[in-house]
């Protein structure tokens, strides 16, 4: 066996959304802030993403982060989050799996029954309560960063759809969220394909036609996701709604995904229809969920903002070194687009 570049990764899921992490062999890249350290990431080790998320040794559906000692003094842990198609400021689901290897591959020491975990990102620090017992984390709760609107009620056209209403807001990312019963969905697990195409189309129209930047960091800008949602409904005296996130290049979160969420509950509140403290249960096309409320308010720049609280679960799935041969005409892999979309 002749390997370059030993990378050890320990897989994981939340919710069933797929976050591996790198633990080994992977020097963090230089810069003051998480911010800047993930745009170097991007910018000087792209190799490093592509080897480990494109074909052969990756595949469309995975994430992977690389856990760096924290910029700010006051965290415990950095955290860089790398898509397919982009490096992202935040994450929940990739949050949730970054935080439960940590703890349970003794990176960050178990405290039982709480484990207090405060995250470095590049979008802002996330605090973070871990519930663990018997040596394992079984729930990751977090406060995410203050979540905003960025346009209301807003008129886009989209190539082969015509005129559709949408919203757009921030949590982490910046999403374009459209009524999926507007489509006709239902967010059923049969129509994921459909979503992914339709999403798509969605997304570049709105990022084309409503620019959207960060108002504290330009950096954050265009709209990257399309977040479908369906119906607020009260399930057991919860409120509770269904959602499909079609993450780029094309396929769907798996995940009631959290930054999405966390987008969506800024909506809710502009709205009127969640309040803080009110109890929202978001779920994903394949059911699972995550439990949310709103903290409070807060504020992104002179912006008026929600401060989001959502909780899920990560599973480990096993440990992988992945390495390039000398001789792989592939190392830093390929997409191909029966499964890349694009
Ligand atoms: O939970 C989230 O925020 C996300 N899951 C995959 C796509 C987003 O990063």
């Amino acid at each position: 066996m002749q390997l370059d570049r030993v990378i050890t990764v320990v897989g994981a899921h939340a919710e069933g959304e797929v976050g591996r992490v790198i633990t080994g062999g992977v020097l963090p890249p230089r810069g003051d802030t998480m911010f800047d350290r993930m745009q170097n990431l991007e910018r000087y080790s792209g190799w490093l993403r592509n080897m480990l998320l494109f074909d052969p040794r990756g595949s469309v559906n995975a994430a992977v982060n690389l856990i760096t000692p924290p910029c700010r003094p006051d965290a415990d842990i950095g955290m860089i989050v790398m898509e397919s198609d982009y490096f992202v400021p935040m994450s929940g689901s990739n949050l949730i799996c970054t935080v439960t290897v940590a703890l349970e591959t003794g990176i960050v020491p178990i405290k039982e029954p709480v484990t207090h975990v405060r995250v470095d990102t590049p979008a802002g620090l996330v605090e973070v309560e871990a519930e663990c017992a018997g040596g394992k984390c079984r729930k990751v709760k977090f406060r995410n960063i203050p979540s905003f609107v960025m346009h209301r009620d807003r008129t886009i056209s989209v190539p082969g759809i015509g005129s559709l209403r949408v919203d757009v807001a921030y949590g982490g990312m910046i999403y374009c969220i459209v009524e999926a019963a507007d489509l006709g969905f239902t967010l059923d697990r049969s129509e994921a394909r459909r979503l992914v195409e339709v999403g798509e189309r969605i997304k570049a129209a709105a990022a084309e036609q409503l620019p959207s930047v960060h108002p504290e960091n330009p950096g954050i800008h265009t709209i990257n996701q399309t977040e479908f949602v369906g119906p607020l409904e009260i399930v057991n005296g919860i409120k509770t709604s269904k959602n499909a996130v079609v993450v780029s290049p094309g396929r769907i979160d798996r995940c009631p995904c959290g930054t999405g969420t966390s987008a969506r509950m800024a909506l809710l509140s502009a709205r009127g229809e969640l309040g803080i403290g009110d109890p929202f249960r978001h779920l994903s096309i394949l059911d699972t969920e995550f439990d949310c409320k709103i903290l409070e308010t807060g504020r992104a720049g002179s912006i008026p903002a929600i401060v989001p609280q959502v909780s899920g679960r990560a599973w480990l799935t096993g440990v992988s070194h992945y390495g390039v041969d000398p001789e792989d005409p592939f190392p830093e892999g390929y997409r191909l687009s029966d499964t890349w979309f694009n």
